[in-house]
């Protein structure tokens, strides 16, 4: 279930589905009896209000009121529309529903225990406004759990934006599998708890529309980890040239302690002689050069990744030590100042980019370097990639990264104690690290950012950058024993 899908391509798993054999009123009523699965599971029997909306998404709600009644809990039934406007399988459902069909309003709500929101799901089409949106706010003003079917009303499927006003859930059950806007905010927030229910669509069904969103899960990319060989040396697992400020030198040292916790053979830090006593003393384990060395350094193919940026300061000098170290065509991560350095000029970067590269802009970092690219993070990360043939990772409550080809992966881990000076800095030394050893970028990406997440989720209340690179023992190892033996 690691695939998210498109509204379209859902509507096209249904649609095959459907052809196959598979009747949508089977779907729809195997959607509402997932969703009072997970209410019976975790609420007792109550009084219970039912907000179904013109589409199927109301559809949905017809089964989960019958079925709620079936099992003995009290429910009302509220209509967006006239009942006569139904069509196909929500009118087929509207028909086996035998309690009363009340007018959408707020007195709907009161002595409601338990709200379940079919207004809309992968149907919304426009903004929400007039008394729907009223509703929807009197809704969230109450304090009693709310379940969303599909979608929480107002979240578009595809970005996670709201499109006018939205439910905040408790709980979110989707079918078949997850959407975009689940797991991007603000929709992620929205849903509360999210769970994805099997409705009958076939693992087969999916695969043939060939996804390329996934969740950032370990089975995504852990085949394309470089373990070392029994036989291995360091040669092996790659030297990374980690290009140091001249003053800021936490930000490299941080990259430094993360790339070499991840596996990269060898380390060399380069920046300006006067500071490498301080990176030198840092660790024992790390080698330094003058910086004046680099363009020696990358004519060695054994020097085969960079990381540059964190720390390193913005402007003219930063600009041409990339430019002329791109050239190399060695692995390489962009991040902080090195992206900055070219928010006046980007197309000279993007244009200088031929081997693998990836680029870790925040927000205002992405806004700088791709000014006119917008939309959710999703289409604006791809957009991105596309333009500078980089792997694109946009960071992140809800990190995305994309690679030039299309594919793309958000990550699901929840870890807000990220949110700390030198994190990314740490990120891209777990990138870089991982390159150095062969990774494939897009999968290095990835991988660094599962690490990183874990790591926060891990560790926890507390957490500061210095902890997520000793922490990485721990999940190399989880990694190292899931492997089939
Ligand atoms: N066979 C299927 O396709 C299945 C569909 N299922 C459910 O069907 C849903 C999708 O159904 P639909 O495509 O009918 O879409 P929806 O039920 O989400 O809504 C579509 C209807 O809402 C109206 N509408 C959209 N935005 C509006 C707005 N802002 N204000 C007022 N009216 C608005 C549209 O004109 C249309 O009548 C899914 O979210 C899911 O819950 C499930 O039953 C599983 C099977
Ligand atoms: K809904």
């Amino acid at each position: 279930m690691l695939e998210i899908l498109t509204t379209e391509q859902m509507y096209d798993a249904d649609r095959k589905t459907i052809e196959a054999g598979t009747p949508g009123d089977v779907l729809m009523e195997n959607a509402g009896t997932a969703v009072v699965d997970e209410i019976t599971s975790r609420w007792s029997p109550r009084s219970a209000t039912v907000l179904c909306g013109p589409g199927n998404n109301g559809g949905d709600g017809f089964v989960i009121a019958r079925l709620l009644r079936n099992a003995g809990w009290s429910v009302r039934l509220g209509l967006l529309c006239d009942v006569d406007k139904l069509t196909g399988d929500a009118a087929l459902n509207a028909k086996r529903w035998d309690g009363a069909v009340e007018r959408l309003s707020p007195a709907l709500l009161v002595g409601a225990e338990l709200i379940v929101d079919c207004l809309f799901g992968a149907g919304l089409a426009r903004v929400i406004d007039g008394e729907i949106a009223d509703l929807v706010h009197t809704v969230n003003a109450g304090n009693v759990p709310l379940i969303a079917v599909d979608v929480p009303t107002g979240v578009d499927g595809n970005t996670g934006e709201i499109r006018g006003v939205a439910i905040k859930a408790n709980l979110t059950v989707t079918f078949c599998r997850a959407k975009p806007g689940h797991y991007l905010l603000p929709g992620r927030v929205l849903c509360g708890e999210l769970v994805i229910r099997d409705i009958g669509i076939a693992d087969q069904t999916v695969r043939d529309i060939r996804p390329t969103l996934m969740r950032n899960d370990p089975a995504c990319w852990r085949a394309g980890i470089h373990w070392p060989d029994l036989d291995g040396h360091k040669y092996h697992r790659g030297h990374l040239l980690a290009v140091g400020g001249a003053t800021m030198t936490g930000a490299t040292r941080l990259v430094a302690r993360a790339a070499r916790r991840v596996g990269a053979g060898l380390l060399t830090v380069v920046a300006e002689p006067a500071a490498l006593p301080v990176y030198a003393s840092d660790s024992p384990g790390i080698m330094t050069a003058p910086i004046a060395n680099l363009d020696e350094l990358l004519k060695d193919c054994r020097h085969n990744a960079v990381v540059i940026g964190p720390g390193f300061g913005i402007g003219d000098e930063t600009r041409s030590r990339i430019i002329q170290l791109l050239h190399y065509c060695r692995c390489t991560v962009l991040d902080a100042d090195a992206l900055t350095s070219f928010s006046e000029q980007p197309s000279t970067l993007f244009f200088a980019i031929q081997g693998p590269t990836v680029l870790t802009p925040h927000e205002g970092e992405f806004a700088r370097l791709f000014p006119d690219i917008e939309g959710d993070k999703l289409t604006r990360a791809r957009a991105a990639a596309k333009r500078s043939g980089a792997t694109v990772l946009i960071k992140g409550a809800d990190t995305v990264i994309a690679a030039p080809d299309g594919r793309a992966a958000i990550s699901v881990i929840n870890a807000p104690w990220l949110a700390t000076a030198g994190s990314g800095d740490v990120l891209s030394g777990i990138i870089g690290g991982l390159m150095a050893q062969g990774m494939d970028m897009f999968d290095a990406a990835c991988m660094a950012v599962w690490l990183h997440a874990r790591a926060g989720a891990d560790i926890g209340p507390g957490l500061i950058a210095e902890d997520i690179p000793k922490h990485l023992p721990v999940l190399l190892g989880e990694l190292w024993r899931s492997l089939p033996k």
